[in-house]
């Protein structure tokens, strides 16, 4: 039985009669699934479907309707929350189409349509718009499908373009006459271009979708108001309460009628075209005291269509009265808007309110309507994802979720995801994003990453020596600490230092004829990579002649005099950089893929690890479920706000090396201008009384491995109110999650601080510094000499004038005493770092570690150990740059032995030392509060005797408490 073939049974089916079209402004699976929608449609009740953000928000946000094809879709893949949905709504809106598919054929393609919306987000966008309904068009693929588009200025012309490109249309959120007009002439528009084109006019429909009652609900709270306030006009305003949102659909109605008489209609017309109808949206009644099927029985008029929520359908099936009601009382409605106009009832402002409203509202519901799918998404993916956890004061907790709305209000993060510089200080930032896409790029090079991996296989390399700083090694450095050695693979050293020792270890460590070497570097002039690959290169070539460069592979930004080099040396492979990814964000590009090959991780896993990652921070799920912003939010707010800046990472020890990775991300990225986090890797917890209200711990625990202990720990920090995030990962492979997460949170958390998140100002300084000092030597033979201060046994200590007269104020008589005026500074809210500028192995990081534990035991306040040259290019930056809360020192050392650099005067040994002086320099000029001393002689009797000289200082402070 067909719908044209019901007889007349109800009021609803007796629009028919007035050739209007009941359609139903509803849509859910359910609805469709069981029938309902089909008996409606069979019995003639109904001719079509609306469907909107809101109604998809009713009919996804709730129950679980929908779970059975979000578990089938996420089986298979890892879509956006942006995907889900559409897929979602797209396989309703092709059931609705099918259902309706019999309406469609029997009116000849005049009716029985199921309307989809374009992403509310693109409202005010002529070609995402436009580009979105061709897309929506083709993905449902359904000729009774109409895409609505909103009637925005701006999308007014992909209206024209959607109908010239044979698309159905149904133009929604119009709400005043002058609306009207332009969407009537983008129609018409559309269909001479489309005829110009030998199109076929007969198969594009279009409704416009003129808003009704919610003109009155606005104009009758004004009319109240004024009433209310005394108004001497009180009676002819009363007049038109519920009046004149019925008299603006009639005056619409009577331009279509003239428009029906024009030349230019009757010729489109005569070669094929369908009208485009009005649509009375909005029709549910608003306010109890009227009809409830007011706005439908007033609107009744030949070639209309009304959509009705399911509410009203069934009010104006119950008790309804079908008759034309559009063209009667004409005059009367002229009369209604001229009496609006006289008593100063701003129409125009009203109707331009409620588009901004309507687009806003629809926006809303979009956002929580994609905050209910990514969180059902969250919850079916299970441990497929890590997780995170927070445990924040009440305070904290609040201004998170302040922010967090702010960014949704303010789409924010579809703005971070459009490389919109606006996020950040509409600076250079634009051009620093691409890592947002670099887990596609790498998805689609697999293939040529796969067969570089089988091929490093084949050739059976036992080691490789990758040499890079900063984002060039730090990542890498991660991938072979958390993924160890696979079987046919090399091992992985990672060179990151000048130490002419740490050199030389690595250089015994290896046997160049079975060694891979990479040399990584995006810029390609960087010191450090480029004076340890001559070191190299000039070994492997004594090794093995001429065949040398075949053992070497170069990751380099396009262009860089590396990439010429790398050339130059027949180099096996060069692999480029994107340039529009900096260092710190390039994990998930060629900087970390390359390396990731050549140890045998395997890639495919790995990248849609990350691609889960990078989807589910994506620009479609709203702030406060979108994982990378919630930290985000948190890290810059828990700084911004409260001066919780250290940020205390705490980690199951398996994936522990990914605090390195952080601590650059982090530091680099959000310490300048005063402002920044600063990171603390590995500080073995201590007790609870040593930590200030300057922390913001992160837990990062591996579930499989979980130390009792750690739990424990954290659970005592959240007990004594301290902020804890905990990330969980449920195996290895999902660090490559965690890496797009801190990348989105890094970026997130600059905007909060008002930061660019992709500059590193101080880290330039630093190495002007250096250059500055080893041209000198070049020139010389020397670095420009310097004096010491004090010196006591082995221990030499230096500064500036300003921290000379600081530390120098009490005569000291002692290392120990220089030391306790220098430790005598630390304040609560301080941090204290050790900056070492030697070999870097276990028994120095021991060394380290412990002294660092020794001074916040003491002092009760965060402390970092960093290895130089390594933290300059990580960081260093937040020392310098970030809040003036640190307290130096910087250990130099006597070199047992120095290793000449191939091709220049200087030596490693030179150009340690020359950073180190580069860095203190830069600290000073930067006011900080900083000492170096300079170890002479056996290192390790040095540091044993720096060590006792802390411990006495320390004994002193503590004393004086
Ligand atoms: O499809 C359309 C219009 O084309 C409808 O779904 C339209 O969006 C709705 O009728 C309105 O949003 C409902 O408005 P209201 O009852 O919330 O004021
Ligand atoms: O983090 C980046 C380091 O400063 C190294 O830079 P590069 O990759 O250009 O050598």
């Amino acid at each position: 039985m067909t719908a044209s073939a019901t007889s007349v049974a109800n009021p609803l089916q007796g629009l028919a009669t007035f050739q209007q079209s009941p359609w139903l402004d509803f849509i859910r699976r359910g609805f469709v699934q069981d029938g309902s929608l089909e008996r409606l449609v069979q019995a003639g009740d109904i001719r079509g479907v609306t469907s909107n953000p809101a109604i998809f928000q009713k009919a996804m946000g709730e129950g679980t309707e929908y779970d059975a094809q979000m578990r089938d879709v996420l089986a298979h893949a890892t879509p956006t929350p942006g995907d889900l949905y559409e897929q979602l709504a797209i396989r309703d809106i092709q059931a609705a189409a099918h259902v309706l598919e019999p309406v469609y054929a029997a009116s000849a393609g005049r009716d029985g349509f199921v309307s989809l919306e374009v992403s509310p987000y693109l409202a005010r966008d002529e070609d995402a718009t436009a580009e979105e309904a061709a897309r929506l068009w083709a993905a449902v693929d359904k000729a009774n499908l109409m895409v609505k588009i909103p009637a925005t200025p701006q999308s007014i012309p992909a209206i024209r373009r959607s109908i010239a490109a044979g698309i159905n249309v149904n133009v929604t959120l119009i709400f005043s006459l002058a609306a009207y007009r332009d969407v009537v002439e983008a129609w018409l528009n559309g269909l001479e271009e489309l005829h110009a084109r030998g199109g076929d006019l007969s198969r594009v429909a279009s409704v416009a979708s003129f808003f009704v009652s919610r003109i009155d609900a606005k104009l009758d709270a004004e009319i109240d108001r004024r009433v209310k306030a005394g108004n001497k006009e009180a009676d002819a305003l009363r007049a038109l309460r519920g009046q004149v949102a019925i008299a603006n659909a009639k005056m619409a109605y009577a331009y279509w009628q003239q428009i029906m008489q024009t030349p230019r209609w009757k010729a489109l017309e005569a070669a094929g075209a369908q009208t485009q109808r009005l649509l009375w949206a909005s029709t549910g009644t608003k306010d109890p005291a009227y009809s409830d099927v007011l706005y439908v029985e007033t609107l009744i008029g030949p070639h209309t269509v009304n959509t009705l929520p399911p509410a009203t359908m069934d009010a104006f099936r119950d008790h309804g009265t079908p008759r034309e009601t559009l063209t009667a009382d004409v005059d009367q409605a002229r009369h209604v808007m001229a009496e609006a106009d006289r008593l100063g009832l701003d129409l125009d402002g009203v109707t331009a309110t409620l588009l901004d409203e309507g687009v806003s509202a629809f926006e809303d519901a979009f956002d929580a309507l994609l905050g209910s799918v990514a969180a059902k998404q969250v919850a079916l993916m299970g441990n497929s994802l890590t997780t995170m956890k927070t445990s924040l004061p009440a305070e904290l907790d609040a201004t998170v979720a302040k922010g967090l709305e702010e960014w949704r209000r303010s789409g924010a993060i579809r703005r971070l995801w459009a490389h919109d510089a606006s996020v950040w200080t509409n600076g250079p930032e634009a051009s620093w994003l691409n890592w947002l896409s670099a887990v596609d790029a790498g998805l689609q090079n697999l293939d040529g990453l796969e067969a570089f991996q089988a091929d490093v296989k084949a050739r059976g390399f036992r080691h490789v020596l990758l040499m890079g700083m900063g984002g060039s090694s730090l990542g890498p450095e991660v991938l072979g600490m958390t993924f160890g050695k696979h079987d046919g693979f090399g091992h992985l050293f990672v060179l990151d230092s000048t130490d002419p020792q740490q050199v030389a270890h690595y250089a015994g460590q290896i046997d160049p004829a079975h060694t891979l070497f990479i040399v990584a570097s995006k810029s390609g002039t960087t010191l450090e990579p480029n004076i340890m690959l001559a070191y190299f290169l000039d070994l492997a070539r004594k090794a093995l002649g001429e065949a040398a460069g075949a053992q070497f592979v170069a990751i380099t930004d396009p262009g860089s005099k590396l990439e010429k080099l790398a050339q130059a040396e027949g180099f096996w492979k060069i692999f480029p950089g994107d340039p529009q990814i900096g260092g710190r964000y390039s994990i998930l590009s060629n900087f970390g893929l390359v390396p990731a090959a050549a140890i045998g991780v395997p890639l495919r896993l790995f990248l849609h690890d990350a691609q889960r990652g990078a989807h589910l921070c994506d620009a479609s799920a709203p702030p406060a479920v979108n994982p990378g912003v919630r930290l985000g939010a948190i890290l810059g707010l828990a700084a911004r706000e409260y001066g919780r800046d250290k940020l205390t990472v705490i980690a199951t020890p398996e994936i522990a090396d990914f605090g390195a990775w952080l601590e650059q991300l982090v530091a680099e990225s959000t310490g300048k201008q005063g402002r920044g986090i600063i990171p603390l890797d590995n500080e073995t917890p201590g007790g609870l009384k040593h930590y200030g209200k300057d922390r913001l711990f992160l837990y990062l625990r591996l579930a499989p491995s979980h130390r009792h202990e750690q739990d424990e720990t954290v659970a005592a920090l959240m007990e004594a109110g301290q902020p804890v995030i905990t990330i969980t990962l449920h195996e290895r492979r999902q660090i490559a999650q965690e890496f797009f997460r801190w990348e989105i949170a890094t970026a997130v958390a600059g905007a909060f601080l008002g930061i660019d998140p992709f500059d590193q100002p101080d880290v330039e300084s630093n190495k002007v510094e250096t250059r500055k000092l080893t041209e000198a030597f070049e020139k010389t033979g020397a670095l420009p000499p310097e004096a010491p201060f004090a010196r006591f046994g082995a221990l030499s200590f230096l500064a500036d004038t300003a921290n000379t007269e600081v530390l120098t104020s009490n005569a000291p008589d002692s290392a120990a005493a220089v030391l306790h005026a220098h430790f005598k500074r630390l304040r609560a809210g301080d941090y204290a770092a050790l900056l070492a500028f030697i070999v870097r192995n276990r028994r120095t990081m021991e060394w380290m570690q412990h002294n660092r534990l020794h001074v916040r035991d003491v002092c009760n306040v965060a402390t970092t150990a960093q290895f130089g040259p390594r933290f300059l290019h990580s960081t260093g930056q937040a020392y310098k740059g970030g809040p003036d809360t640190g307290v130096f020192l910087q250990i130099t050392a006597d070199d047992a032995h120095d290793l000449p650099v191939p091709g220049t005067r200087y030596t490693f040994g030179v150009v340690k030392a020359a950073q180190a002086r580069g860095d203190f320099d830069v600290l000073v000029e930067r006011k900080r509060r900083a000492l170096r001393v300079h170890i002479h002689g056996d290192l390790h009797e040095g540091l044993a005797a720096l060590a006792s000289a802390l411990h006495d200082a320390l004994q002193a402070i503590a004393a004086e408490k």
